[in-house]
């Protein structure tokens, strides 16, 4: 296991700037989610710790060592892709056991690292197939097992679960978290999916055009975004901005309720909603419209998520209501820098 840093690294394409001025700090055994759209510079910034990009400027620490002029095989990082890459021909024990062949480890103890990671990953039962004999789900499990059996200081995972369908992509969430959980291994794990982020990361790294824009637990970034990017980015659905007297301010779905009908007490903003669609969900109802306040030409799209019991035969689309949102859940931010002002 071991620590990772960068220190204001950039790495260029040419005139682009792929990873733009990154600090990172990645304590032990920490688990971490970068998350960001397509082309904020995740894979690059992965590639660029692991050595497959050389930095156009900046260092690379691993536990506290600058790896700058390190080659990729000698900085003990395994990383996992989105696609798996396992060879066709191999069976399962045989693409997980290839790694350790390469290091020429005795063949009694290749059984037992792999016996050990296939357990980890419970594939045990899988090892005598070749990949287009497994599911999408088991392929994938069974490039973590090969990733896994090298014992790596630092795990660099770039949208690993990306190919499985929802249902597979939730269990595999926990099996991950519970593998973190037994090996400790120091993990980077990159996304661009919010619900993936704030499930996962004991701290999430919200990035944007090659710079983290904002890192902390992600429960701390969806209350507290640092500017309206990140409150725009983080959270399904993101925070509603509202212009009103020349201030952005903020605030959640959950917390936009009809006048005198919400669980809030104390100072409320008030706000006229007006209901363009309503979508009643089961347990909960999204009211979606505008706020008749708001300054901007046309004025962007609100969202509220309301306890169906609490709306039921209330709202109808097209109609125009009084709502309110307590004072406490309100962020102010400024419309010309879009930085959080209070
Ligand atoms: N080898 C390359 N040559 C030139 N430009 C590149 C290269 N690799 C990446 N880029 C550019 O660098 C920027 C960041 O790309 P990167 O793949 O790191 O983003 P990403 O956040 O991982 O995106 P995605 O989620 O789509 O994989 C993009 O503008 C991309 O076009």
């Amino acid at each position: 296991m071991a620590t990772l840093e960068t220190r204001d690294l950039h790495t260029y394409f040419g005139q682009v700037r792929a990873v733009d001025g990154v600090d990172l700090d990645v304590k032990d055994g920490e688990f971490i989610v970068l998350l960001g759209a397509s082309g904020s510079g995740k894979t690059t910034l992965m590639r660029t710790i692991a050595g497959l990009e050389r930095p156009t400027s900046g260092e690379v620490y691993i536990g506290g060592r600058l790896a700058n002029r390190l080659p990729p095989k000698t900085r003990n990082i395994a990383m996992v892709f989105q696609s798996y890459a396992l060879y066709p021909h191999k069976t399962a024990y045989r693409n997980i056991a290839f790694p350790l062949q390469a290091l020429r480890m005795p063949t009694d103890k290749i059984r037992s690292r792999v016996s050990w990671a296939a357990n980890l990953l419970s594939i045990g039962h899988l090892l005598d197939r070749k990949p287009r004999a497994l599911s999408g789900g088991e392929r994938q499990r069974v490039a973590l097992a090969r990733a896994l059996v090298r014992e790596p200081a630092i795990f660099l995972m770039d949208e690993p679960l990306s190919n499985l369908d929802a249902k597979l992509r939730h269990s595999a969430r926990r099996e991950l978290k519970r593998l973190h959980r037994e090996t400790g291994v120091t993990t980077i794990y990159v996304t661009h999916d919010q619900v993936e982020a704030m499930g996962l990361g004991e701290r999430v790294a919200v990035m944007n055009a090659g710079r983290i824009e904002q890192i902390g637990a992600p429960l701390d970034i969806y209350r507290n975004p640092v500017n309206t990017f990140v409150a725009q980015f983080m959270g399904s659905p993101p925070m509603n901005l509202v212009l009103r007297n020349g201030t952005l301010i903020g605030f959640h779905a959950e917390d936009f309720f009809p006048r005198g009908r919400g669980p809030g007490s104390g100072d409320m903003e008030q706000l006229t909603f007006r209901v363009v669609q309503v979508e009643e969900l089961g347990s909960e109802v999204l009211v979606y419209g505008y706020v008749a306040e708001d300054e901007r030409e046309p004025p962007p799209e609100v969202l509220a998520t309301l306890p169906t019991a609490l709306v039921s035969g209330y709202i109808a689309e097209g109609a125009e209501y009084p709502f309110e949102v307590p004072h406490r859940a309100i962020r102010r931010f400024d419309p010309a820098t879009g930085l959080r002002e209070d």
